[in-house]
Protein backbone atom coordinates (compact mmCIF):
# COMPACT_ATOMS: atom_id res chain seq x y z
CA UNK A 1 0.00 0.00 0.00
CA UNK A 2 1.26 3.12 -1.05
CA UNK A 3 1.92 5.87 1.72
CA UNK A 4 -0.63 8.07 2.71
CA UNK A 5 0.27 11.63 3.12
CA UNK A 6 -1.57 13.79 5.72
CA UNK A 7 -2.44 17.46 5.29
CA UNK A 8 0.13 18.23 8.07
CA UNK A 9 2.65 16.69 6.20
CA UNK A 10 1.43 18.20 3.15
CA UNK A 11 1.82 21.21 4.63
CA UNK A 12 5.13 21.27 6.27
CA UNK A 13 6.75 20.01 2.80
CA UNK A 14 5.69 23.25 1.53
CA UNK A 15 7.22 24.72 3.90
CA UNK A 16 10.64 22.77 4.74
CA UNK A 17 11.43 21.27 1.51
CA UNK A 18 9.87 23.23 -0.86
CA UNK A 19 9.91 26.57 0.95
CA UNK A 20 6.80 28.08 -0.41
CA UNK A 21 4.75 29.29 3.00
CA UNK A 22 6.35 30.56 6.24
CA UNK A 23 5.68 28.31 9.49
CA UNK A 24 3.13 30.90 10.50
CA UNK A 25 1.10 30.03 7.07
CA UNK A 26 1.44 26.77 7.60
CA UNK A 27 0.35 26.35 11.63
CA UNK A 28 -2.45 28.71 10.13
CA UNK A 29 -3.93 26.50 7.82
CA UNK A 30 -3.59 23.63 10.36
CA UNK A 31 -6.16 25.63 12.37
CA UNK A 32 -8.50 26.40 9.61
CA UNK A 33 -8.62 22.61 8.57
CA UNK A 34 -8.95 21.86 12.19
CA UNK A 35 -12.43 24.14 12.42
CA UNK A 36 -13.32 22.31 8.87
CA UNK A 37 -13.22 19.28 10.88
CA UNK A 38 -15.43 20.86 13.55
CA UNK A 39 -17.88 21.81 10.68
CA UNK A 40 -18.05 18.83 9.15
CA UNK A 41 -19.02 16.49 12.10
CA UNK A 42 -21.51 19.80 13.01
CA UNK A 43 -23.17 18.92 9.42
CA UNK A 44 -22.84 15.30 10.18
CA UNK A 45 -25.13 15.38 13.19
CA UNK A 46 -27.91 17.07 11.09
CA UNK A 47 -31.45 16.79 13.27
CA UNK A 48 -30.01 14.89 15.87
CA UNK A 49 -27.58 17.62 16.78
CA UNK A 50 -28.97 21.48 17.03
CA UNK A 51 -28.12 22.56 14.09
CA UNK A 52 -31.05 22.86 11.49
CA UNK A 53 -33.60 25.32 10.55
CA UNK A 54 -33.52 29.04 10.92
CA UNK A 55 -31.23 31.11 13.45
CA UNK A 56 -34.20 33.37 13.30
CA UNK A 57 -31.70 36.31 12.44
CA UNK A 58 -30.06 38.53 9.49
CA UNK A 59 -26.56 39.00 8.36
CA UNK A 60 -25.56 42.61 7.19
CA UNK A 61 -27.11 41.10 3.77
CA UNK A 62 -30.13 40.75 4.88
CA UNK A 63 -30.36 36.92 4.57
CA UNK A 64 -31.98 34.66 6.89
CA UNK A 65 -29.87 33.39 8.97
CA UNK A 66 -29.50 29.25 9.18
CA UNK A 67 -28.07 27.93 12.98
CA UNK A 68 -25.35 26.29 11.03
CA UNK A 69 -24.38 29.68 9.47
CA UNK A 70 -23.92 31.01 12.82
CA UNK A 71 -22.52 27.94 14.67
CA UNK A 72 -19.99 27.75 11.51
CA UNK A 73 -18.73 31.34 11.94
CA UNK A 74 -17.97 30.89 15.93
CA UNK A 75 -16.34 27.22 15.41
CA UNK A 76 -14.08 29.28 12.66
CA UNK A 77 -13.51 32.46 14.98
CA UNK A 78 -12.72 30.41 18.65
CA UNK A 79 -10.37 27.88 16.56
CA UNK A 80 -8.52 30.73 15.19
CA UNK A 81 -8.41 33.79 17.58
CA UNK A 82 -5.85 32.66 19.96
CA UNK A 83 -3.47 30.90 17.64
CA UNK A 84 -1.15 33.74 17.36
CA UNK A 85 -1.57 33.69 13.66
CA UNK A 86 -3.80 36.02 12.73
CA UNK A 87 -4.39 39.94 12.79
CA UNK A 88 -8.04 39.91 11.95
CA UNK A 89 -11.14 38.06 10.49
CA UNK A 90 -13.71 38.81 8.19
CA UNK A 91 -16.95 36.99 7.10
CA UNK A 92 -19.72 36.94 5.62
CA UNK A 93 -21.67 36.90 8.54
CA UNK A 94 -20.41 39.73 10.52
CA UNK A 95 -21.02 43.53 9.41
CA UNK A 96 -17.43 44.83 10.09
CA UNK A 97 -14.03 42.65 11.02
CA UNK A 98 -13.12 40.68 13.77
CA UNK A 99 -9.67 42.27 15.51
CA UNK A 100 -8.14 39.05 17.42
CA UNK A 101 -8.44 40.91 21.05
CA UNK A 102 -5.55 41.78 22.39
CA UNK A 103 -5.39 39.28 25.32
CA UNK A 104 -4.08 36.94 22.66
CA UNK A 105 -0.92 37.31 20.48
CA UNK A 106 -1.16 38.87 17.31
CA UNK A 107 0.08 37.23 13.91
CA UNK A 108 0.55 38.75 10.04
CA UNK A 109 -2.40 37.65 8.16
CA UNK A 110 -5.83 38.20 7.97
CA UNK A 111 -8.39 35.41 7.26
CA UNK A 112 -11.71 35.91 5.35
CA UNK A 113 -14.50 33.35 5.02
CA UNK A 114 -17.76 32.22 3.81
CA UNK A 115 -18.72 29.98 7.21
CA UNK A 116 -21.62 28.17 5.90
CA UNK A 117 -21.61 28.38 1.69
CA UNK A 118 -24.36 27.22 -0.18
CA UNK A 119 -27.33 28.25 3.14
CA UNK A 120 -30.36 26.75 1.28
CA UNK A 121 -28.96 23.25 1.27
CA UNK A 122 -28.29 22.88 4.56
CA UNK A 123 -31.85 21.63 5.97
CA UNK A 124 -32.03 19.70 2.73
CA UNK A 125 -28.81 17.38 3.07
CA UNK A 126 -27.28 18.43 -0.10
CA UNK A 127 -23.71 19.63 -0.20
CA UNK A 128 -22.84 22.76 1.51
CA UNK A 129 -19.24 24.19 2.44
CA UNK A 130 -16.54 26.44 3.97
CA UNK A 131 -14.79 28.78 1.67
CA UNK A 132 -11.63 30.90 2.80
CA UNK A 133 -9.02 33.09 1.75
CA UNK A 134 -5.57 34.55 3.62
CA UNK A 135 -3.78 37.52 3.09
CA UNK A 136 -0.79 39.25 4.24
CA UNK A 137 -1.41 42.34 6.66
CA UNK A 138 -0.04 45.65 4.95
CA UNK A 139 2.97 46.76 6.53
CA UNK A 140 3.80 50.31 7.57
CA UNK A 141 1.14 51.00 10.41
CA UNK A 142 0.07 49.71 13.59
CA UNK A 143 -3.35 47.51 14.36
CA UNK A 144 -5.66 46.59 11.35
CA UNK A 145 -8.27 48.44 9.64
CA UNK A 146 -10.92 47.17 7.59
CA UNK A 147 -9.14 49.17 4.34
CA UNK A 148 -6.66 46.46 5.48
CA UNK A 149 -8.70 43.91 3.52
CA UNK A 150 -9.18 45.23 0.23
CA UNK A 151 -6.70 44.06 -1.38
CA UNK A 152 -7.19 42.19 -4.80
CA UNK A 153 -7.61 38.57 -5.07
CA UNK A 154 -3.84 38.55 -6.86
CA UNK A 155 -2.39 39.46 -3.21
CA UNK A 156 -4.13 36.20 -1.71
CA UNK A 157 -1.56 33.66 0.11
CA UNK A 158 -3.82 30.69 0.45
CA UNK A 159 -7.15 30.10 -0.12
CA UNK A 160 -9.42 27.02 -0.20
CA UNK A 161 -12.60 25.22 0.76
CA UNK A 162 -14.05 22.53 2.72
CA UNK A 163 -16.97 20.72 1.09
CA UNK A 164 -19.40 18.89 3.42
CA UNK A 165 -21.10 16.50 1.17
CA UNK A 166 -20.95 12.14 1.01
CA UNK A 167 -17.07 12.66 1.69
CA UNK A 168 -15.40 16.06 3.44
CA UNK A 169 -12.98 16.72 1.18
CA UNK A 170 -10.83 19.90 1.55
CA UNK A 171 -9.17 21.96 -1.12
CA UNK A 172 -6.15 24.04 -0.72
CA UNK A 173 -3.79 26.15 -2.93
CA UNK A 174 -0.74 28.23 -1.53
CA UNK A 175 0.35 28.77 -5.16
CA UNK A 176 1.87 26.04 -6.19
CA UNK A 177 -1.47 24.26 -7.80
CA UNK A 178 -4.84 22.65 -6.46
CA UNK A 179 -4.60 19.85 -3.83
CA UNK A 180 -7.70 17.60 -2.52
CA UNK A 181 -7.41 16.04 1.19
CA UNK A 182 -10.58 13.40 2.13
CA UNK A 183 -11.24 13.74 5.96
CA UNK A 184 -10.27 10.02 7.42
CA UNK A 185 -12.94 10.04 9.92
CA UNK A 186 -11.11 6.90 11.47
CA UNK A 187 -8.35 8.37 11.40
CA UNK A 188 -9.56 11.94 12.36
CA UNK A 189 -7.17 13.89 9.57
CA UNK A 190 -7.28 15.02 6.31
CA UNK A 191 -4.81 12.82 3.96
CA UNK A 192 -3.86 13.64 0.38
CA UNK A 193 -6.09 11.98 -2.57
CA UNK A 194 -5.55 14.46 -5.21
CA UNK A 195 -2.51 16.35 -6.23
CA UNK A 196 -1.71 18.82 -9.40
CA UNK A 197 -5.42 18.94 -9.88
CA UNK A 198 -6.12 20.06 -13.40
CA UNK A 199 -9.49 21.13 -14.74
CA UNK A 200 -9.79 20.51 -19.15
CA UNK A 201 -9.66 23.28 -21.08
CA UNK A 202 -13.12 22.42 -22.70
CA UNK A 203 -16.59 21.21 -21.63
CA UNK A 204 -19.63 20.25 -22.21
CA UNK A 205 -21.05 21.08 -18.92
CA UNK A 206 -22.54 24.44 -17.55
CA UNK A 207 -23.48 25.31 -14.20
CA UNK A 208 -26.00 28.43 -13.89
CA UNK A 209 -29.42 29.25 -12.03
CA UNK A 210 -31.78 28.97 -15.41
CA UNK A 211 -34.71 30.35 -13.95
CA UNK A 212 -32.92 34.00 -13.87
CA UNK A 213 -32.69 33.33 -17.62
CA UNK A 214 -35.40 36.35 -18.61
CA UNK A 215 -33.54 38.48 -15.96
CA UNK A 216 -29.72 38.13 -18.06
CA UNK A 217 -27.63 39.77 -19.77
CA UNK A 218 -27.60 39.13 -23.89
CA UNK A 219 -23.95 38.16 -23.54
CA UNK A 220 -24.52 35.60 -21.02
CA UNK A 221 -28.26 34.72 -23.09
CA UNK A 222 -26.40 34.20 -26.00
CA UNK A 223 -24.02 31.27 -24.60
CA UNK A 224 -26.26 29.94 -22.72
CA UNK A 225 -28.43 29.57 -25.65
CA UNK A 226 -26.18 28.49 -28.21
CA UNK A 227 -25.15 25.88 -25.67
CA UNK A 228 -28.74 24.90 -25.58
CA UNK A 229 -29.05 24.43 -29.51
CA UNK A 230 -26.74 21.34 -29.15
CA UNK A 231 -25.55 19.95 -32.23
CA UNK A 232 -27.53 21.46 -34.45
CA UNK A 233 -26.32 24.90 -33.26
CA UNK A 234 -23.02 26.56 -33.14
CA UNK A 235 -21.54 24.68 -30.91
CA UNK A 236 -22.02 21.45 -32.68
CA UNK A 237 -22.19 19.43 -29.41
CA UNK A 238 -25.14 18.58 -27.07
CA UNK A 239 -24.29 19.76 -23.19
CA UNK A 240 -25.55 18.70 -19.92
CA UNK A 241 -26.52 21.64 -17.25
CA UNK A 242 -25.78 21.30 -13.16
CA UNK A 243 -26.83 23.77 -10.55
CA UNK A 244 -26.23 22.37 -6.93
CA UNK A 245 -26.76 25.90 -5.73
CA UNK A 246 -23.82 25.50 -3.32
CA UNK A 247 -20.98 27.42 -5.34
CA UNK A 248 -18.26 25.19 -2.98
CA UNK A 249 -19.88 22.08 -4.53
CA UNK A 250 -20.10 23.30 -8.19
CA UNK A 251 -16.69 24.27 -8.04
CA UNK A 252 -15.64 21.44 -6.15
CA UNK A 253 -17.40 19.36 -9.76
CA UNK A 254 -15.52 22.08 -12.15
CA UNK A 255 -12.14 21.17 -10.20
CA UNK A 256 -12.92 17.04 -10.50
CA UNK A 257 -14.16 16.76 -14.18
CA UNK A 258 -14.59 20.45 -15.93
CA UNK A 259 -17.24 22.83 -16.83
CA UNK A 260 -18.48 26.60 -16.54
CA UNK A 261 -19.87 28.42 -13.51
CA UNK A 262 -21.63 31.24 -13.99
CA UNK A 263 -23.23 33.61 -11.48
CA UNK A 264 -23.75 36.69 -13.63
CA UNK A 265 -24.97 39.97 -13.02
CA UNK A 266 -28.95 40.34 -13.89
CA UNK A 267 -31.76 43.05 -13.85
CA UNK A 268 -33.00 41.71 -10.60
CA UNK A 269 -30.93 44.25 -8.69
CA UNK A 270 -29.19 45.77 -11.36
CA UNK A 271 -27.44 47.89 -9.14
CA UNK A 272 -25.84 45.26 -7.58
CA UNK A 273 -22.80 43.94 -9.84
CA UNK A 274 -23.99 40.38 -9.07
CA UNK A 275 -25.04 38.03 -6.20
CA UNK A 276 -21.72 36.39 -5.04
CA UNK A 277 -19.17 37.84 -2.90
CA UNK A 278 -15.67 39.33 -3.85
CA UNK A 279 -13.68 38.78 -1.02
CA UNK A 280 -15.01 35.64 0.64
CA UNK A 281 -16.57 33.50 -2.37
CA UNK A 282 -14.96 34.85 -5.98
CA UNK A 283 -11.31 35.07 -5.01
CA UNK A 284 -10.55 32.04 -3.47
CA UNK A 285 -12.47 29.89 -6.03
CA UNK A 286 -11.15 32.10 -8.60
CA UNK A 287 -7.74 31.41 -7.30
CA UNK A 288 -8.06 27.88 -6.94
CA UNK A 289 -9.22 27.58 -10.59
CA UNK A 290 -6.86 29.19 -11.96
CA UNK A 291 -4.05 26.93 -10.35
CA UNK A 292 -5.84 24.39 -11.52
CA UNK A 293 -5.58 25.74 -15.12
CA UNK A 294 -8.88 26.74 -15.47
CA UNK A 295 -9.63 31.21 -16.08
CA UNK A 296 -12.20 33.17 -13.72
CA UNK A 297 -13.86 36.84 -14.43
CA UNK A 298 -16.63 38.76 -13.97
CA UNK A 299 -17.47 38.88 -17.84
CA UNK A 300 -15.22 41.34 -18.68
CA UNK A 301 -11.91 41.24 -16.26
CA UNK A 302 -10.15 38.99 -14.23
CA UNK A 303 -11.66 39.08 -11.10
CA UNK A 304 -8.12 38.53 -9.14
CA UNK A 305 -7.39 42.23 -10.59
CA UNK A 306 -10.41 43.55 -8.93
CA UNK A 307 -9.92 46.06 -6.73
CA UNK A 308 -11.83 45.77 -3.91
CA UNK A 309 -13.84 48.41 -2.62
CA UNK A 310 -15.59 47.42 0.27
CA UNK A 311 -16.14 44.22 2.65
CA UNK A 312 -19.13 42.54 1.68
CA UNK A 313 -18.65 43.77 -2.09
CA UNK A 314 -20.47 41.50 -4.57
CA UNK A 315 -19.32 40.48 -8.02
CA UNK A 316 -20.11 38.83 -11.03
CA UNK A 317 -19.08 35.01 -11.49
CA UNK A 318 -17.77 33.59 -14.76
CA UNK A 319 -15.60 30.44 -13.54
CA UNK A 320 -14.07 26.91 -14.97
CA UNK A 321 -12.42 25.53 -18.07
CA UNK A 322 -10.47 27.89 -19.49
CA UNK A 323 -12.03 28.67 -23.19
CA UNK A 324 -15.63 28.55 -22.19
CA UNK A 325 -15.14 31.33 -19.36
CA UNK A 326 -12.60 33.17 -22.42
CA UNK A 327 -15.66 32.39 -24.54
CA UNK A 328 -18.37 34.13 -22.39
CA UNK A 329 -15.97 37.12 -21.28
CA UNK A 330 -15.62 38.02 -25.21
CA UNK A 331 -19.06 37.77 -25.48
CA UNK A 332 -19.24 40.66 -23.27
CA UNK A 333 -15.76 42.09 -24.08
CA UNK A 334 -17.83 42.87 -28.02
CA UNK A 335 -21.09 43.78 -26.33
CA UNK A 336 -19.13 47.07 -24.55
O1 LIG B 1 -30.26 30.21 -4.89
P1 LIG B 1 -29.46 30.79 -6.01
O2 LIG B 1 -29.89 32.17 -6.40
O3 LIG B 1 -29.34 29.87 -7.18
O4 LIG B 1 -27.97 31.04 -5.44
C1 LIG B 1 -27.09 30.00 -5.22
C2 LIG B 1 -25.77 30.58 -4.82
O5 LIG B 1 -25.93 31.23 -3.57
C3 LIG B 1 -25.00 30.76 -2.62
O6 LIG B 1 -25.63 29.78 -1.85
C4 LIG B 1 -24.53 31.90 -1.77
O7 LIG B 1 -23.80 31.49 -0.66
P2 LIG B 1 -24.32 31.55 0.87
O8 LIG B 1 -25.18 30.37 1.15
O9 LIG B 1 -23.02 31.55 1.59
O10 LIG B 1 -25.07 32.87 1.02
C5 LIG B 1 -23.91 30.09 -3.49
O11 LIG B 1 -23.27 29.08 -2.79
C6 LIG B 1 -24.70 29.54 -4.65
O12 LIG B 1 -23.94 29.42 -5.82
MG1 LIG C 1 -21.63 31.50 -0.01
MG1 LIG D 1 -22.54 31.57 3.59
Amino acid sequence: MSKQISLSRYLVEQQRVDGLIPAQLRLLLEVVARACKRISYSVNKGELGDVMGSAGSENVQGEVQKKLDIIANEVLIDANEWGGHLAAMASEEMEGIYVVPNRYPQGEYLLMFDPLDGSSNIDVNVSIGTIFSVFKKPEGHPGVTEQDFLQPGNQQVAAGYCVYGPQTTLVLTVGDGVAMFTLDRELGSFVLTRDNVRIPEDTKEFAINMSNMRHWDAPVKRYIDECLAGTQGPRGKDFNMRWIASMVADVHRILSRGGIFMYPWDQREPNKPGKLRLLYEANPMGWLVEQAGGAATNGRQRILDIQPTKLHERVAVVLGSKNEVERVTAYHNEQS
